[in-house]
């Protein structure tokens, strides 16, 4: 059984249908890379999945239990976080504040240490406030947040986006050696290069519909998906 199982799901803005029977699934310690063209439906599949929208039909189950139609604070409460591309965080509060508030309600909550130690630059600004924070600060907060609540499963939402190339690398990092300690993950990413250098399996989304599933090998492998689903390589 999968740890996290989208099974056919279509989900609607309005009268506006976004995703088509889409169907993915995530393995317990692995990297899922969601890839696709700007409005390929990436980020209302991770909506979806979080209970922010409520896909008309199809089902989504956590550890084979259907979690559809759950509130974000319940499907929160499972282990499943989303880190948003705008990241969130409390500009007023410092970063440790942050880092409180996220563990507050988290009943296996990490220590400031072990955060400390997958982000060492937290622990050098960990009594600055969260508007004082560069842009990849800021992003290492947001991870970090999900971290500390023991998550099972991080929903990550373009984490590179618009940070500069050294930030990304360090990011990177990070994020390989989140993954060979087995957590599991979902990347959305318009940086494919970087999204590939750390996942396992790579889903391609196109109009809502998924139209590639397989390793990061076989998609770099295929010039005709990277270009046409992509965009890469144009
Ligand atoms: N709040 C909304 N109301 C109506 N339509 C929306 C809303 N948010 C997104 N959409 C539409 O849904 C489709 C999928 O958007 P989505 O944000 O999931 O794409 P994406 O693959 O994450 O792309 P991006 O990289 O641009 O975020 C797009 O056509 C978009 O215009």
């Amino acid at each position: 059984m999968s740890l996290l199982e989208v099974d056919k799901i279509n989900t609607l803005y309005g009268d506006s249908h976004v995703l088509f029977d889409l169907s993915i699934r995530v393995e317990q310690g692995e990297v899922v890379a969601l890839l696709g063209r700007n409005g390929a439906g990436k980020t209302t599949t991770l909506r979806s999945i979080m209970g922010v929208l409520s896909p008309r039909s199809g089902h989504i189950r956590l550890d084979g239990k259907s979690i559809e139609g759950l509130p974000p604070s319940a499907i929160a409460g499972m282990g499943v976080q989303l880190v948003p591309e705008e990241r969130a965080i409390f500009g007023g509060l410092t970063v440790e504040e942050n880092l409180r508030i996220a563990a507050l309600t988290a009943p296996n909550a990490w220590s400031y240490d072990r955060i400390y130690d997958v982000f060492p630059r937290l622990k050098e600004r960990r009594k600055s406030a969260g508007r004082t924070l560069s842009g990849g600060e800021q992003q290492m907060l947001a991870i970090a947040r999900a971290l500390i609540r023991d998550a099972r499963i991080i929903l990550l939402d373009e984490p590179f986006e618009g940070l500069a190339p050294l930030i990304v690398r360090d990011l990177v990092e990070v994020s390989r050696n989140l993954a060979a300690e087995g957590r599991t993950m979902i990347v959305v990413e318009q940086n494919v290069a970087a999204a590939l250098s750390f996942a396992n399996r790579v889903y391609g989304l196109n109009n809502g519909h998924v139209v590639f599933e397989g390793t990061p090998a076989d998609l770099n492998a295929s010039a005709d998906l990277m270009r046409d689903f992509l965009g890469v390589g144009m």
